[in-house]
């Protein structure tokens, strides 16, 4: 059993102090975020962090589950980092299902530059996990 969020999410929360305060959209089976990243988040000089290239992608699938009052955790995920993502500059991440059997969701996202080039791709298995509120 999982507790509901408290509202301190690193991703998604507006009262978190260090997190990086994520607002979602969505629109048709897209589930969308942009995130302009600071220098306190880069990893390499200018870069962000693969760590958070990947929450940023987990995230936005998970509150694509959400979102659909799914409350599932990740349980498996293969990240693609196809470019570096630069700090200082807008990204728009998006999230859509691929496929659902029984507890099991499997669901990608993309990271995309200013321009249209994608920096990163994801596919992830969810799994859906019981809340006790
Ligand atoms: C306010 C806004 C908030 C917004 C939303 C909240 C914030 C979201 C945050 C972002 C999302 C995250 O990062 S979540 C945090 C990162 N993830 C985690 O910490 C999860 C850690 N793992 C776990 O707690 C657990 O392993 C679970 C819950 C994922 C699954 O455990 P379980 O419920 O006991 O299920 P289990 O018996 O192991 O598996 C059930 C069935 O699924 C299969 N199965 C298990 N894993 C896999 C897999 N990767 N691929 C295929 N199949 C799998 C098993 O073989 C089994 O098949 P069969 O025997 O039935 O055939």
């Amino acid at each position: 059993m999982f507790r509901r969020s408290d509202g301190m999410c690193f991703a998604c929360s507006p009262r978190n102090p260090i997190g990086l305060h994520l607002e979602f959209s969505h629109e048709g089976d897209i589930c969308r975020t942009t995130f302009t990243a600071g220098n306190e988040h880069q990893g390499w000089d200018g870069v962000l962090h693969g760590g958070l290239v990947t929450t940023l992608l987990d995230e936005a699938m998970a509150q694509w589950l959400w979102h659909r009052g799914v409350a599932a955790m990740t349980a498996e995920m293969l990240t693609r980092f196809s470019l570096p993502v630069p700090v200082g500059v807008p990204v728009t991440v998006e999230a859509w299902k691929e496929g659902c059997r029984g507890r099991l969701w499997e669901l990608s996202a993309r990271l995309i530059l200013p321009g249209g080039k994608v920096a990163a791709r994801a596919t992830a298995k969810f799994l859906t996990v019981k809340e006790n509120g």
